[in-house]
């Protein structure tokens, strides 16, 4: 049976608030990012909050924050219009592991967000991701998996694995073959920077209990998710998260020009602390990315107007209109075969 329709109060992403008739599940969609410690990753969050404004979001953008983040901080996201939502860190059983890097220890606390049941649906997105096109579309994917960007072997952050020291990257698998005495290929392996997902109590317990046996390995929470959803996993085209070293290491899998999300992880790009100097950091591609997220940041008729009231056009999907919207194209990335 249909959901009754009721007259709810949504809250837009551009400021606005619309009071009108919907399926109330429309209106349980967020954005959620990360935001943990006093240094410069605010400005990663503030940056990513005016990017989905620009491109006119219909969501808003939940900052789970640890209790680190100065008040100083929290007041900048909500005058910014952001849904600052505190969350207690999450840590992974003792052990000698060496995280790829040494802060990734922080990212399991990142399991908390399945907790955010007021939500149906979330998209999450690391706080040095800019969203440059619109991608409210995800939300209608169907329910019941867990849909992100499949991650490229190549950097030097995977040296600690096998894949690594083999020359085998799940993004051209043909180029050097996973070694037929090392059994079949390991499974698909997502990104963990942006993922769309259903928040869910059960899963949250589910999650919680399965870390406390699980041991910590080299990257965090990105590897448990791997694990965990394995078989929920479907990868979405790299468009909806550009790992930026797919430029130089996968040019061939990717069309510069459809990105809609990218993704500042590779050495030296984030943005806010961007010099140039590091590896690859020099690159044309590389300058115009960091550029873009520049013009976002800086643009101050992008900031949070309180008083705004929603625009003309807002993307706000209705049920009736959403009934006659065609599949979003998502072509799915054939998995490589385990021969
Ligand atoms: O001091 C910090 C460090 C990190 N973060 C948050 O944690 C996220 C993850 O950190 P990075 O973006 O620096 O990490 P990478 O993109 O290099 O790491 C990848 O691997 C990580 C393993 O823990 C996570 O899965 C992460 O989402 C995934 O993109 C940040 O975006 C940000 O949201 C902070 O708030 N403050
Ligand atoms: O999974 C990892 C991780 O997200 C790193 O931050 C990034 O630099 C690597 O390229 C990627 O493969
Ligand atoms: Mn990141």
């Amino acid at each position: 049976m249909a959901p009754p329709e009721v007259s709810v109060d949504v809250y837009t992403n551009t400021g606005g608030k619309l009071s009108t008739t919907l399926n109330p599940g429309y209106s349980k969609r967020a954005y959620v990012t990360f935001l943990a410690g006093t240094g410069d990753y605010v400005k990663g969050v503030v940056g990513l909050a005016k990017g989905l404004r620009k491109v006119k979001s219909a969501y808003r953008l939940v900052v789970a924050i640890l209790p680190d983040v100065p008040e100083e901080h929290r007041e900048i996201l909500r005058s910014q219009g952001c849904i600052v939502h505190e969350i207690e860190p999450i840590y992974p059983p003792e052990n000698h592991v060496q995280f790829a890097m040494a802060y990734y220890v922080i990212n399991y606390s990142k399991l908390r967000i399945w907790n955010f049941e007021e939500y149906s649906k979330m998209v999450y997105l690391d706080a040095d991701i800019q969203v440059f096109e619109n991608i409210d579309h995800l939300f209608d994917m169907a329910d019941g998996y867990f849909y992100a960007v499949m991650d490229c072997f190549c950097e030097k952050t995977w040296s600690h694995s096998a894949q690594y020291s083999i020359g085998y990257c799940q993004q051209c698998p043909e180029k050097v073959t996973w070694p037929a005495e090392m059994g079949s290929p390991p499974p698909l392996y997502f990104n963990a920077g942006m993922f769309v997902y259903e928040p869910s109590r059960l899963t949250y317990e589910s999650l919680l209990q399965t870390l406390r046996i699980t041991p910590p390995t080299p990257f965090a929470e990105q590897d448990f998710l791997n694990m965990f959803f394995q078989h929920k996993y479907k990868p979405i085209p790299p468009i909806y998260n550009l790992v930026l070293a797919m430029l130089w290491r996968h040019r061939e899998n990717i069309e510069l020009e459809k990105v809609k999300v990218v993704h500042y992880c590779a050495a030296g790009s984030k943005p806010w602390r961007y010099t140039g100097k590091e590896v690859n950091m020099d690159r044309e591609d590389i300058k115009m990315l960091v550029a873009k997220w520049w013009d976002v940041y800086n643009d101050e008729s992008l900031d949070f107007k309180a008083e705004d009231p929603s625009p003309e056009g807002e993307t706000f999907l209705m049920p009736s209109i959403m009934a006659s919207m065609p599949e979003p194209e998502i072509s799915y990335i054939p998995a490589p075969s385990a021969a």
